[in-house]
């Protein structure tokens, strides 16, 4: 585990409900850990943070996020995209490897963990490419990469499917050599040419190229038998369809090690959104239709679905504002993730509050070997934590988010819950809507 650069004075948060349950309480952070849990703590030196009846979880951790930097800084940097993950409450991102130039060296993970260390926000892990320039085609130095500074734990080709099953093959049984992850961007590219849209109803009214699900689905049961076969886990990313569930129940029934994510758009919305034509709507994969939503939110109860991950995919204007064909694909995600999974999760009783904590910190941080993050919250734990106000609604405008782009497909929504702080290591990184740079 790192240490903090500079361990911080200690912080006294009062009156918080620990995972939306039980009594109110007062949590002290010393040295960045939990140093005391209790009614009616007081502490001479410390600041005090009022929690107001708050619910207080221990910090998010995204397994998949994209800021584009290097290559697209006109979009997203590793600063500001590191301010959008502290305002949304996450402690720790993975930085997808699809930059430019493509993250598949361990000169470029070192880069982005120093950079994220030095801004120090959020604990910003690389992911590394699974091949050369995301070409599919020859395998990249994972080993390099993970035993570089940034000690890189996760690969994917996110953005690409890797496609080749022999190389995919190759892939896990280095990954289990290395004890690290392999996340899959489940794609059969025969399958999606020239594909803009979910292939359904709504596409075919529109005009669009459909995406069929089995393009998703076909990978998804290839690599689950990779992974028997490996005898080692796999990830799926951004599951999408109701089959994607099916498939990952029944190798996890199976027991092929097998985890996967959805995201809070695919959680929230369907292709009837189509309609306008509006490419702030296009991402891969598609927005499904109203049974596959259904069933992601099902499956993500029961833990068939391991935890909700964003695809924060930040993009230029002049690449969304086109024509829906030549759009980019891709929406922001950081600093709405926790208020989708409130409004179509919680309010519903699909989840509670423990279940958010296991589902955006837990869980994550398991399924990709993070020591320090999502732990319980007690005493001697690293103090990696948010602090909501479950009540709080607010109105969502793209231009308010500190991200560069401004590409959210929630525009205008009211949504439900507000992080009001979010601490990394004992250190305060937001707090009322405002980042708190080193
Ligand atoms: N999700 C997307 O639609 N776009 C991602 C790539 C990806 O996650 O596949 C991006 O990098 O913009
Ligand atoms: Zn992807
Ligand atoms: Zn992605």
């Amino acid at each position: 585990m790192r240490d903090s650069p500079n361990p911080s004075a200690a912080v006294l948060i009062t009156q918080v409900h620990l995972y939306g349950e039980g009594d109110l309480v007062d949590v002290l952070v010393d040295d960045g850990q939990v140093a005391d849990i209790g009614a009616g703590l007081s502490a001479e030196d410390a600041s005090v943070i009022d929690g107001r009846g708050g619910i207080l979880l221990p910090g998010f951790v995204d397994l998949h996020t994209h800021l584009r930097e290097p290559g697209r800084e006109d979009t997203e940097t590793i600063a500001t995209g590191s301010a959008a993950a502290a305002l949304g409450g996450y402690t720790a991102v993975f930085a997808m490897a699809n930059t430019d130039p493509v993250a598949d060296s361990a000169l470029i993970t070192d880069h982005v963990w120093r950079r994220g260390q030095e801004i120090g926000l959020v604990d910003v892990h690389p992911v590394g490419a699974v091949t050369v320039g995301l070409k599919g085609k020859q395998l990249a130095e994972l080993g390099a990469m993970a035993s570089g500074e940034a000690r890189v734990r996760m690969f994917s080709d996110d953005g690409l499917c890797v496609e080749d099953p022999l190389i995919m093959r190759r892939a896990l049984e280095y990954a289990r050599g290395l004890g690290v992850l392999i996340a899959q961007h489940a794609e059969e590219p025969r399958l999606t040419v020239g594909a803009v849209a979910h292939e359904g109803a709504a596409a075919a009214k529109l005009g669009l190229t459909g995406w069929p699900r089995a393009a998703e689905e076909s990978i998804v049961a290839r690599d689950a038998l990779l992974a028997r076969d490996a005898g080692y886990r796999v990830h799926i990313c951004h599951a999408s369809t109701a089959g994607t569930a099916e498939l990952v129940k029944w190798a996890k029934s199976q027991g092929i090690q097998i985890t996967a994510e959805v995201t809070p758009h695919h959680l929230m919305l369907d292709d009837s959104r189509l309609e306008t034509y509006d490419a702030v709507n296009k991402v891969n994969p598609p927005l499904r239709e109203n049974s596959d939503v259904s069933a992601l939110r099902r499956a993500l109860a029961e833990g068939v679905i391991d935890c909700v991950a964003t695809d924060h995919a930040p993009h230029a204007a002049q690449d969304k504002c086109c024509e829906f064909a030549a759009a980019r694909p891709g929406m922001l995600g950081l600093q709405t993730a926790l208020s989708i999974v409130i409004d179509v999760m919680v309010k519903p009783g699909l989840l509670s509050w423990r279940d958010v904590a296991r589902v955006m910190s837990e869980r994550p941080a398991q399924i990709v070997g993070l020591p320090d993050q999502g732990r319980p919250i007690a005493v001697g734990e690293p103090a990696n934590l948010v602090m909501v106000d479950p009540d709080v609604e607010w109105i969502v405008r793209g231009d308010d988010f500190v991200s560069i782009s401004d590409n959210t497909p929630f525009e205008g929504l009211t949504l439900p819950g507000q992080v009001r702080m979010t601490m990394l290591r004992g250190r305060v990184t937001a707090q009322e809507g405002k980042v708190n740079p080193l």
